[in-house]
């Protein structure tokens, strides 16, 4: 069956779908979070139903983990788990070092944890999450619920020595009520507009009480699969500085997408 999707879409997916080929069996895997993580689990899953792949997921969500188990992905905590070969997960913006925003599902805390327990880190996204200089993506910061105003107002007075355009900051909500992320946190959103020094931004906000984790992944994510709409994709490794570029499996991009 092949089913509508927008460019961007398809793009998540080649991306997910090119990424879930590094995965091999025997290896303990992280499951990112997201739109385009998800795309990476179906078809994770696959590899297990059609190849007999045999792996462990360690899911970076509730949300996550009910997706796998869904899929057929035998799934395990982290503490079971202990260290994993490979992450992949997805970004909400990434830059030329592979440095990344992550949360804007509310799941940093957990993805961090699980991609930090990794060999490798394989982010997934789309070409539009690339930018010069992180910070146009409201910058996600997980804190604790009680004494939440009195955070929020430490935060945005500690960014007035920062090196960034904005420091107002949004509490997340879902309807009516704040949104709560799966350790029973809040999530406040910093629209910094552009970060000038992600290392001392990301030091200095862990250190306010109340703090639980903000979405800078910095030095964590070694290797990055751009989707395309056409599905095309590009691979960049920090270690080795390459870049390969890919056309869809078999040159047919509607290949790629037929069985969707
Ligand atoms: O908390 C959510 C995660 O960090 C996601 O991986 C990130 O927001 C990207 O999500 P999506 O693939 O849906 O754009």
């Amino acid at each position: 069956m092949t089913v509508e999707m927008s460019p961007i879409e398809r793009a998540k997916y080649a991306s997910a779908r090119r990424a879930a080929e590094f995965v091999e069996s025997g290896m303990k895997v992280g499951l990112g979070t997201g739109s385009t993580a998800a795309w990476m689990v179906k078809r994770l899953g696959e590899r297990v139903r059609e190849e007999g792949l045999k792996i462990q997921g360690v899911p970076t969500s509730s949300g996550t983990a009910a997706l796998a188990r869904e899929a057929g992905i035998e799934v395990t905590t982290l503490d079971e788990a202990r260290w994993l070969d490979l992450t992949i997960d997805g970004a909400d913006e990434f830059d030329s070092n592979l440095n990344l925003i992550k949360g804007g599902g509310g799941a940093h805390l957990q993805e961090k944890v699980v991609a930090t327990a990794s060999d490798q880190m394989i982010v997934i996204a789309d070409a539009a999450k690339a930018v010069e200089t992180l910070g146009a993506f409201p910058l996600p910061v997980e804190i604790l619920a009680f004494g939440g105003q009195t955070t929020k107002a430490l935060i945005e007075e500690t960014l007035v020595g920062m090196d960034v355009l904005g420091r107002d900051s949004v509490l997340r909500m879902q309807g009516d009520a704040p949104f709560v992320t799966d350790e029973g946190n809040h999530i406040l959103d910093l629209n910094l507009r552009r970060i000038g020094n992600a290392r001392q931004l990301s030091l200095v906000l862990n250190q306010i009480p109340g703090v639980v984790e903000n979405g800078l992944f910095l030095d964590i994510c070694d290797t990055v699969v751009i989707g395309y709409g056409d599905g095309k994709t590009e691979i960049r490794d920090i270690h080795t500085g390459t870049i390969t570029e890919e056309t869809a499996e078999g040159g047919d991009a509607e290949n790629l997408f037929s069985d969707i």
